[in-house]
């Protein structure tokens, strides 16, 4: 199985400023992603290149073991819905789908038409008439009918109620089982993405930060609390990303340790939401595979 997204020393400079840098990065096949990183972190520029929007400034991309070319074939093998995704306002549903049927030879009619009633969209209705989330379901059962094998999604949640947002979370993973598809997902929203997601890519400052599947990464991670005043009494060695006081406690971050502590001590597995915060406040740290740094 080749990965779906490989990069190598990928890396986008818009004048003197790196957007993104020495970007390593292999997605397997079959994944769906969680791409996190605080505003202007680089994950829509990550996004644009593995799309071939935009040409890398240095090194390159794959995607499924080729390089990103604009033929047909390459292109019909992925959707992205795009962060300003515009559908044509003046018309109707119905014809965005007989778009998409004579556009992509994979287009998967009844399913389209299929999610539209689940999600009470009417395919008479035209795209001005629908609400900025009915736009966004619609604009993601466009993209999940090409039938892509890569889909990418650049804050496909951003406009949406937390009730619409479990739809479509609902549907993309309905997607992903019936083909098997790998999506890769930007969102600031990490609760979103604790059920649905099992691959985690974190961009800060333009550089990868962290990547790899997220049970493994939660396993290799512990938050170990206790006392403020009983800090300095922890051993040198601990392997610590970041930490935080909170009144007279302090919770470090941690990779796994088999050191033992006190019993003023707590030791756990840390939650999704408490690995990204703890990487992303600290940018020096990272998880990835091959040489590690940490920061203290
Ligand atoms: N077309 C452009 N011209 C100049 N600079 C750009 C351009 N596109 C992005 N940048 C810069 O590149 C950096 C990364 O931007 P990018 O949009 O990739 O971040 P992001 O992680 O997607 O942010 P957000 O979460 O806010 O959408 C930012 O500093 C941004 O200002």
């Amino acid at each position: 199985m080749s990965n779906a997204v490989e990069t190598v020393g990928l890396g986008r400079r818009y004048g003197r400023h790196w957007a993104l840098r020495e970007c390593r990065l292999s997605i397997p096949e079959g994944r769906v992603v969680a791409l996190v990183g605080p505003n202007g972190a680089g994950k829509t520029t990550l996004l644009n290149l593995v799309a071939g929007l935009i040409r890398p400034s240095a090194g390159s991309v794959l995607r499924f073991g080729e390089p990103v070319r604009d033929d047909p074939a390459s292109l019909g093998r992925f959707a992205y819905l795009a962060q300003d995704s515009a559908l044509y306002p003046g018309f109707r549903v119905a014809d965005l789908l007989t778009f998409g049927r004579k556009l992509n030879p994979r287009w998967d009619d009844d399913l389209a038409r299929d999610r539209l009633a689940q999600l009470g969209i009417p395919p008479r209705k035209r795209v001005r008439q629908l609400s900025g989330g009915q736009r966004a379901q619609c604009a993601l059962v466009l993209a999940s009918a090409k039938r892509p094998d890569l889909l990418l999604l650049d804050e496909p949640l951003a406009s949406l109620d937390p009730l619409a947002r479990h739809d479509v979370m609902a549907l993309l993973m309905e997607t992903v089982a019936l083909h098997g598809t790998t999506v890769v997902l930007s969102s600031h929203i990490i609760a979103d993405l604790v059920d649905t997601c099992d691959w985690l890519v974190a961009v800060n400052r333009g550089r990868i930060q962290v990547s790899g599947e997220i049970d493994e990464l939660l396993a290799g991670h512990a938050v170990v609390s206790g006392p403020v005043d009983r800090r300095a009494h922890l051993p040198d060695r601990l392997p610590v990303v970041t930490e935080s006081v909170n009144g007279r406690q302090v919770d470090l971050l941690t990779r796994a340790t088999t050191d033992t502590f006190g019993p003023a001590w707590s030791v756990r597995p840390p939650s999704l939401d408490e690995l990204v915060r703890g990487y992303l406040g600290a940018p020096d740290a990272s998880a990835l595979p091959g040489p590690v740094a940490l920061a203290r």
